[in-house]
């Protein structure tokens, strides 16, 4: 029984087998007044830890004050109190004194590494930290922003999305002449990250679905309005938003691994992006139907036939490769480039803000829907991948 909990526990909480470690080494030895401080401390935590440890919080403090879950669990809709179910449920029949303990390591674990990552490295003035999502380098007339969660395979939570447009102002009035933007681990971005979908605001559903459309719509609209030549270095597969913008870019490079998948309609969703405007302009009406309607997952191959990709290379030697011709364009005169790709987009702006803001319109619409709904429990009940 404490075995399957705690393999439960781990598919909740990645770092738990830290915390379980902990908690041996410690030997339970926290008492109420450590509780009573780490409870304290958790409100003073200067930055968002993110749901999925708000949730192991939430558990771990519902065990430690009530003891294991024996609550009816929540119907399917009710997302954000489902979630909380199933991750207090997940502890099993994990001792209170344990969950105290686990909850003060968590939170003292917590505590340490949003202080340090906050903290500017020594000696590298060209690494912009500040960033929980990302990596982002300038060195060579080239800013590099890396998606950075590879154990999610670089699924975009709302941090990242913020971060990235943070990160996008900065690069567009750096000294740098070209923008990248690529992922670590083996994917690209497994596109929009579906616990989104349960951080529910007191306003409900429908103030959820509100602020995602103005996130997107503002998230979308700095890639519109990005005055620098913009590069996606695609290193593997690309998922759902993570493909749609790529229209909104000046070159796609592509491992021969990457993969280009828009599964809009399995998800109970529409295209975003401005890829209802671009990829028909890109690929024509019948090869973006294919993909934004029919979900068909493109090869590099196939994406770069169809004009979505700038080039494909081999994956061996596909970072040798793309960072050669980025170094020599890097090398080019800035204002040049950046008159240049103003000459080529201006006049497509305007079209392209008014897509954004009739795409996120719709789907708006589409997230509050049982098509939608139901497809995002599936993922989240681990019923369902793509
Ligand atoms: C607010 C603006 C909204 C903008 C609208 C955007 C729309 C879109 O982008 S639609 C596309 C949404 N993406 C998906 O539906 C992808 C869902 N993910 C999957 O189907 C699979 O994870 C996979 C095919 C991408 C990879 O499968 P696999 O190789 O088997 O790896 P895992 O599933 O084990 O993934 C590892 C780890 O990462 C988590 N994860 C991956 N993608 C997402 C995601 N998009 N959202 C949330 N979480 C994701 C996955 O749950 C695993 O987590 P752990 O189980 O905790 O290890």
């Amino acid at each position: 029984m404490a075995i399957a909990a705690w393999r439960l526990a781990q598919r909740w909480c990645p770092s738990f087998p830290v915390v379980q470690l902990h908690m041996n080494r410690a030997a339970m030895t926290a008492s109420q007044k450590d509780f009573e401080n780490a409870m304290n401390q958790v409100k003073l935590l200067k930055k968002d830890p993110g749901n999925e440890v708000k949730l192991k919080l939430y558990a771990l403090y519902k065990q430690a004050t009530e003891g294991p879950c024996n609550m009816p669990k929540p119907g399917v809709f009710d997302l954000i109190n489902k979630a909380k179910w199933d991750a207090w449920n997940t502890l099993g029949s994990l001792p209170k004194e344990t969950a105290r303990q686990n909850y003060v390591d968590l939170v003292s674990s917590l505590s340490s590494s949003l202080e340090s990552s906050s903290q500017v490295e020594p000696g590298t003035d060209r690494k912009s930290t500040g960033y929980e999502t990302l990596m982002v380098t300038s060195e060579g007339g080239i800013t590099k922003i890396t998606l950075n969660r590879p154990a999610k395979k670089n699924a975009i939570n709302v941090e990242m999305y913020h971060e990235i447009m943070r990160a996008l102002k900065a690069a567009s009035k750096d000294d740098s002449s070209i923008t990248v933007l690529t992922g670590n681990g083996d994917y690209y971005s497994s596109g929009n990250d579906l616990t989104n979908f349960t951080d529910i605001p007191p306003g409900g559903v429908e103030e959820k679905a509100k602020n995602s459309a103005i996130l997107l719509r503002e998230f979308v609209g700095c890639f519109i309005d990005f005055p620098k030549p913009l590069i996606a270095v695609v290193n593997g597969p690309a998922v759902g938003i993570s493909v749609t913008i790529l229209g909104l870019f000046d070159v796609v490079y592509a491992s021969d691994r990457a993969t280009f998948h828009t599964p809009f309609s399995h998800l109970g969703q529409s295209p975003e992006g401005c890829s209802s405007y671009t990829f028909l302009k890109i690929m024509g009406p019948a090869k973006a139907t294919e993909m934004l309607v029919f979900g068909k997952k493109l090869t590099a191959g196939e994406a770069c036939a169809q004009g979505l990709v700038t080039a494909v290379f081999p994956d061996s030697t596909f970072q040798k490769e793309v960072w050669t011709r980025l170094k020599a364009f890097a090398k080019l005169p800035p204002n040049a480039m950046r008159i240049s790709k103003e000459v080529i987009r201006n006049r497509e702006k305007e079209k392209l803000h008014a897509v954004n803001a009739e795409e996120c319109s719709v789907l708006q619409e589409r997230w509050l829907s049982d098509e939608c709904m139901n497809a995002v429990v599936n993922f989240l009940s681990r019923k369902s991948k793509l």
